[in-house]
């Protein structure tokens, strides 16, 4: 049957970025076919929302969905529970892609980009295994109030429930089972009560699930700490969704730039997995055409993999990227002078 990925451009960089993984894809999987829609502060201009009912259904219809950035100062000042922002989790929660992967992998030409000694990162290959739809991020109740005294005060609940944590521990095993078979588990367990009921669950679904898995626990703030100390320890990373969205952001300094870090978005088997570029929409480079279109090919790498079915394009793509980076190919954020179509055609030249 044909198989059909929803592009999703958003905003700022988002639609450069995703037009440079869209020619990609006509390349290597000509007979995927390929539709779009609006998400994000695109959404809110034409629609006055960040997602409607219609796009979330088509999201849910097709095989897969690649999705550019979401956000920017444009729509600062609109309610956040409106902001772009908004549409992008109803877009996680939506498809209940609970399994947020993050590859830290550093390509062999960009070890001197990184911020850290090529000794430290040579090699580096991380997988962060974040969960996506529960948390502090969508946690009730939430709110900004004035309390009986007139302080004001704002608030946002953490909380995860057996089912949630048990899900997303076992993809994370799952995953260290296909590498070198280590998950370390990240968590606040010495301060809060959900960090210590996550490492409990994680703890007791290891012990019926763990097959052959070595599990690790560490608190978030040493995790962010060896991070840059020495992060080639790390195979697995399972991290709930705020940590796991911090550990992420400096993961991806470790491998050169932001501009190169993918992602995928996972539910249960037969739904349609999301696939993004861990960065944003860049407000401050969007519309110059520099931006660095790796981290979207990248998840165009990952949509083919893990959710179509294609491993020989998505190896393709792999190693095109591996090739170009190889024969000096580098956009601003490598330090080098490409604009996004120039660092596209390189790769394309790589194929
Ligand atoms: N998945 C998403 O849609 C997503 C993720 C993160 C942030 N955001 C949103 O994006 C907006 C901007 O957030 P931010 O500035 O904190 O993060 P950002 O990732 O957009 O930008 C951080 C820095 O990295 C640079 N950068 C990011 N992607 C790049 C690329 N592909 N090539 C070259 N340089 C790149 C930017 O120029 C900027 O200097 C906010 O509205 C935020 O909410 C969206
Ligand atoms: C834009 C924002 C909602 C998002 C998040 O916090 O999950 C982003 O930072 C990410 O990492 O995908
Ligand atoms: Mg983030």
């Amino acid at each position: 049957m044909k198989q059909t990925l929803l592009l999703l451009p958003g905003d700022g960089i988002g639609p450069e970025v995703t037009a440079a993984a869209q020619r990609i894809c006509q390349l290597v999987a000509p007979d995927v076919a390929i539709e779009e829609d609006l998400v994000g502060g695109a959404s809110i201009d034409k629609h006055g929302v960040p997602l409607t009912g219609a796009a979330l259904d088509r999201a849910k219809s097709v095989d897969a969905i690649l999705l550019g950035a979401v956000g920017g100062p444009k729509w600062a000042d609109v309610a956040r529970d409106k902001r772009p922002e908004a549409g992008l989790l109803g877009l996680r929660k939506g498809l209940d892609v609970f399994a947020n992967l993050r590859p830290a992998y550093c390509f062999g030409a960009l070890v001197d980009a990184s911020s850290l000694k090529r000794d430290r990162v040579e090699g580096l290959d991380i997988m962060i295994v974040r969960e996506l739809t529960s948390g502090v991020y969508f946690g009730e109740p939430r709110g900004i109030e004035t309390d009986a005294n007139g302080v004001r005060r704002g608030f946002d609940m953490s909380v995860y429930t057996a089912p949630e944590v048990e899900r997303v521990t076992r993809v994370a095993l799952e995953i260290a089972r296909g590498r070198a078979g280590r998950v370390c588990s990240v968590d606040k367990a010495n301060v809060m009560e959900s960090g210590q009921f996550w490492r409990q669950e994680v703890t007791t679904v290891h012990k019926t699930h763990g097959g052959g898995v070595e599990l690790s626990h560490m608190l978030a703030d040493a995790c962010a700490m060896e991070l840059v100390r020495a992060p080639k320890q790390f195979d697995v990373i399972l991290a709930d969704n705020l940590f796991g969205d911090l550990l992420s952001d400096a993961a991806a300094m470790l491998t050169g730039s932001i501009g190169m870090l993918p992602s995928a978005s996972l539910g249960t088997e037969g739904t349609p997995g999301l696939f993004e570029p861990v960065h944003g929409s860049a407000p401050d480079i969007a519309g110059q055409g520099i931006a660095n279109p790796c981290a979207a090919i990248l998840s165009l790498e990952m949509a083919l993999r893990w959710s179509l079915a294609r491993p020989d394009s998505a190896d393709r793509i792999m190693a095109a990227v591996g090739r170009a980076l190889e024969a000096g190919a580098r956009t601003r954020d490598l330090g080098g002078d490409l604009s996004t179509t120039a660092m596209t055609d390189a790769i394309i030249d790589c194929l």
